[in-house]
């Protein structure tokens, strides 16, 4: 990454503007986003929901340096992106956690990737563990621990270097309805606790109005912002949001808008 000039006093955490993405492959140019202007606070939880192929994922792997955009320009910090880089942590899909590796060595990973004291990060990497719920499966592996526990120890991996933003795409994507439900309530604790700002891609619309402080809403590829939504509901937000009225109607308000796109 490059330095900037600017103070970074009463600067969003991270600025993207008129970020665009065309992927150009052998069988001509892909565009994929269309320019795409947005700023994300310091301690936010932004939520981006979107038809499938609009460029959500490559949103956030423009965020996090791993492809440069088109066009545009992405700052995270006080800093221009231009590569890979320590500020955020990612948690995928899938949990991709080494089988052969106890759950605290693969929360350990980036610390040893990154060439991090190992001594000074593992009473963190502990701590993380104990946040989530995790106390007591240290020396366990993979195979031992439940879809959503692996989850779990995914996001104190990405936050283990204690990265300034949480990124997460599709995180709870394979997890059962249920066990979703409370990863959710897990996450928001979390993403309270560490006061990190996360940047989150979901199908789940109802996901999307639990988490997020706001949600921006992709039209189809090219992506581009067809709204910006800010979520009312007061925080901490118990599971039982998911049945009061303003929650309802912003999940109606925010489905009518996806559909109206598809139609
Ligand atoms: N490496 C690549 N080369 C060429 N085209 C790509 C590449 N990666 C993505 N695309 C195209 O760019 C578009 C956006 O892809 P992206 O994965 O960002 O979408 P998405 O919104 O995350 O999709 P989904 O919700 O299905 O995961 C898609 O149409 C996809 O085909």
């Amino acid at each position: 990454m490059l330095a900037t000039d600017k103070p970074a006093a009463a600067r969003a955490m991270i600025e993207i503007t008129r970020v665009a993405k065309t992927y150009r492959t052998r069988d001509g140019e892909i565009p994929s986003l269309r320019p795409i202007d947005l700023a994300i606070a310091d301690g936010e939880f932004v939520v981006v929901v979107g038809p499938s192929g609009c460029g959500k994922t490559t949103l956030l792997r423009m965020i996090a340096g791993l492809m440069a955009p088109s066009e545009g320009e992405i700052r995270v910090g006080d800093r221009i992106v231009t590569s890979p880089h320590s500020d955020v942590g990612i948690v995928f899909q899938s949990a991709l956690l080494l089988p052969w590796r106890t759950v605290l060595a693969n929360v350990m990973m980036p610390v040893e990737v990154k060439g991090l004291p190992i001594e000074q990060y593992r009473p963190r990497a502990e701590a993380l563990l104990k946040m989530a719920g995790l106390a007591g499966f240290e020396s366990k592996h993979p195979w031992q621990l439940s879809g959503g526990m692996q989850q779990r120890v995914a996001i104190c991996r990405a936050l283990v270097h204690d990265p300034k933003i949480l990124l997460m795409d599709e995180p709870f994507g394979a997890l059962d309805a249920m066990t979703r439900e409370r990863m959710n309530a897990e996450l928001q604790r979390i993403q309270l606790e560490t006061r990190k700002t996360a940047l989150l891609i979901t199908h789940s619309i109802p996901e999307a109005v639990f988490l997020a402080d706001r949600i921006v809403v992709l039209s189809e590829r090219p992506g581009g912002i067809a709204a910006i939504y800010t979520v009312p509901l007061e925080r901490p937000r118990q599971l039982d949001v998911l049945g009061k009225p303003g929650f309802i109607e912003l999940t109606q308000t925010i489905r009518k808008h996806f559909n109206a796109q598809i139609d």
